[in-house]
C-alpha cells in the first residue's frame, strides 16, 4: 500500500490487509506518516527504482558461500537507500547456522572469525531465501544441488537470474550434466558460473584474487560481475560457461593427484608432472564433451591454470589426499569420509565423488586410456592401485581392474603383489562418495 494519510497507515493488517505501507510525501508531507511508515519517500523515481532493484539470495552457507556473501554484501550495503541497482539486504540460506549468523554476524562452523556484513540475514528455509529474489547465487557442495532444485520447483520468481559457484557435475542416464545446466533445466532460468582460483579463506582475508564469470547471456554476466567485483576480487567475463565450469570441476581430481605427490614426500618437479598432465586432460575432456562450445583460451584463465595451481598448492582436496596417502603408506589406511570429517570439520571434499562421476563417463565412452591420469587417480582413490602409481599414470590406466579379493599385480616399476592394497580397497570402497542426495 502506498499513501500519504494516517488512515492509509491503518491499511496494514495482519490478516486480510496490506503487507507493507509506503508513505509518500511528494504531494502532501505529513510528519506523523513519515514517522510511522515502514518506508517513506518524497521522490517517485527513487521509489520506482528502489522497488525494481535486484534482491539477492545465496543458496548455501559453507566456506566459499560465506566468502562470496561477504563480497556481495560489501557491494550492496547502503545501495537500497540510494535507490541503486541492488537491494541492501543479502539473504543467505543456512540450514543449521542461521541463528548463529544472525546473532554473531559470522558462520562459526564453516567460516569462523570473519564477519559477513551487517546487511546479511540468514534464513533456515531455502524457499524463504529465494522467495522474491531476483539474483540466485548457488554455492553448495555439488551432490546436494539437485535435491535443492527439486525443492525450489515453482518457488522461484519468474525472470530471476542464477549463477553457480559450485564445482562438480552429475552423471545421469543421458550423460554428464553440469550444475548450471541442472539449475537452468530444473528451474527454467538463466544460469551463469563464477569460477577461479578462489580459496575461500584467502578471499575472506581480502587477498587479491581473480575469477571469471562464464555466461551465455551477456546481460546476466554483467549484472553478476557488478555484484561480485571488489578491489581485491577481479572479475572478467568469459563467453565459455561450460569450459569454465568443467575447469572448476575437473581440477578437483587433479588436486587429489597433487596431494598424493605430497604424501609420497616428492618435490615440485613431480607435482608439476601432475599439474601439466592434469591440465591437458582437463582440456581434452572438456573439448571431447562439448567440442564446438569449449575454447582453448579458457584453460589459460583463472578458472583453468589459475585454479588448478591454487588448488594443487593450498586446497582441501590436496590436503585430504596427502593425509590419505600417508595413512595408506603407514599400513593403517583411513577412509576418505573419515578424513573428511576429521580434517575438514563439516566442510566437504568434492574431488573423490567427482573422480567417480567422471570415471563413469570415461568408462561408458571407453575413454580410459585417453585420460590416463584421471583413470589412474580414480583407481588409486578406490584402492585398486597404490598411491605411488600416480606418476606412472600411463601404465596405471592400462592396469586391469581387479576384484577386491584377488591379489593385485602392481605396475611394472613397483613389481610384486600389493598385499596392503586389500585393506586399502576395502576402506576406499566404504566411502560412499558419489552418492547424490
Ligand atoms: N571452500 C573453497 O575454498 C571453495 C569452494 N568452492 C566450491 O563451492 C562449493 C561449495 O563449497 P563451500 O561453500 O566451501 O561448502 P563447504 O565445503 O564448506 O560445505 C559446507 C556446506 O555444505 C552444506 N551441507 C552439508 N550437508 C548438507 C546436506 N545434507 N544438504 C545440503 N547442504 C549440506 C552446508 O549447509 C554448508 O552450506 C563446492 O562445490 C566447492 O567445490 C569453490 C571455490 C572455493
Ligand atoms: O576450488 C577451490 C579453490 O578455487 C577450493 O578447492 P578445494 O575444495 O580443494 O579446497
Amino acid at each position: 500500500m502506498v499513501g500519504d494519510g494516517i488512515t492509509d497507515l491503518e491499511a496494514v493488517q495482519v490478516s486480510g490487509g496490506a503487507d507493507l505501507f509506503i508513505g509518500y510525501g511528494g504531494v502532501v508531507a505529513r510528519p506523523a506518516v513519515a514517522e510511522q511508515a515502514e518506508w517513506y519517500t518524497c521522490d517517485y523515481s527513487s521509489l520506482v527504482s528502489a522497488l525494481s532493484c535486484y534482491k539477492v539470495a545465496v543458496i548455501g552457507s559453507g566456506a566459499w558461500a560465506c566468502a562470496a556473501t561477504r563480497m556481495i554484501a560489501q557491494n550492496t550495503v547502503g545501495q537500497g537507500e540510494t535507490a541503486s541497482e541492488f537491494a541492501d539486504e543479502v539473504r543467505i540460506w543456512a540450514r543449521s547456522q542461521h541463528e548463529a549468523i544472525n546473532e554473531t554476524g559470522e558462520n562459526p562452523v564453516h567460516f569462523p572469525g570473519i564477519s559477513l556484513g551487517p546487511n546479511v540475514r540468514a534464513v533456515a528455509s531455502v524457499e524463504e531465501a529465494v522467495a522474491d529474489a531476483d539474483l540466485l547465487v548457488f554455492c553448495m557442495p555439488h551432490q546436494y544441488v539437485q535435491r535443492v532444485c527439486k525443492q525450489l520447483l515453482g518457488k522461484v520468481k519468474p525472470g530471476a537470474k542464477a549463477i553457480s559457484l559450485t564445482k562438480g557435475m552429475r552423471v545421469t542416464r543421458e550423460g554428464p550434466q553440469l550444475i548450471s545446466q541442472m539449475v537452468r533445466r530444473s528451474l527454467g532460468i538463466d544460469c551463469c558460473v563464477l569460477m577461479g582460483a578462489n580459496i575461500a579463506e584467502d578471499v575472506g582475508a581480502e587477498q587479491v584474487s581473480e575469477a571469471v564469470i562464464g555466461y551465455s547471456d551477456l546481460e546476466s554476466g554483467e549484472v553478476f560481475a557488478k555484484l561480485f567485483e571488489r578491489p581485491y576480487f577481479r572479475v572478467s567475463l568469459l563467453p565459455d560457461p561450460m569450459g569454465a565450469e568443467l575447469c572448476g570441476t575437473l581440477k578437483n581430481i587433479v588436486a587429489l593427484g597433487a596431494g598424493m605427490v605430497d604424501g609420497l614426500d616428492l618435490g615440485p618437479n613431480s607435482k608439476a608432472v601432475i599439474i601439466r598432465q592434469g591440465l591437458k586432460e582437463m582440456r581434452g575432456f572438456a573439448k571431447a564433451l562439448f567440442p564446438s562450445a569449449v575454447r582453448d583460451d579458457t584453460f589459460l584463465e583463472s578458472c583453468g591454470v589459475g585454479d588448478l595451481v591454487a588448488t594443487c598448492i593450498g586446497g582441501r582436496n590436496r590436503r585430504v589426499a596427502e593425509e590419505w596417502t600417508r595413512a595408506a603408506l603407514s599400513g593403517s589406511p583411513r577412509s576418505w569420509s573419515d578424513l573428511e570429517t576429521d580434517l575438514l570439520k563439516g566442510q566437504k571434499l568434492q574431488g573423490v565423488s567427482t573422480s567417480n562421476e567422471v570415471q563413469e563417463v570415461l568408462a561408458a565412452r571407453k575413454w580410459e586410456q585417453r585420460f590416463p591420469l584421471f583413470t589412474t587417480i580414480n583407481r588409486i582413490v578406490n584402492g585398486h592401485l597404490p598411491p605411488s602409481s600416480v606418476l606412472d599414470y600411463k601404465e596405471g590406466s592400462r592396469a586391469p581392474l581387479v576384484e577386491e579379493e584377488e591379489p593385485l599385480v602392481l605396475p611394472r616399476r613397483n613389481g610384486g603383489v600389493a598385499h596392503w592394497l586389500q585393506p586399502l580397497a576395502a576402506v576406499a570402497a566404504a566411502t560412499g562418495f558419489g552418492n547424490w542426495e
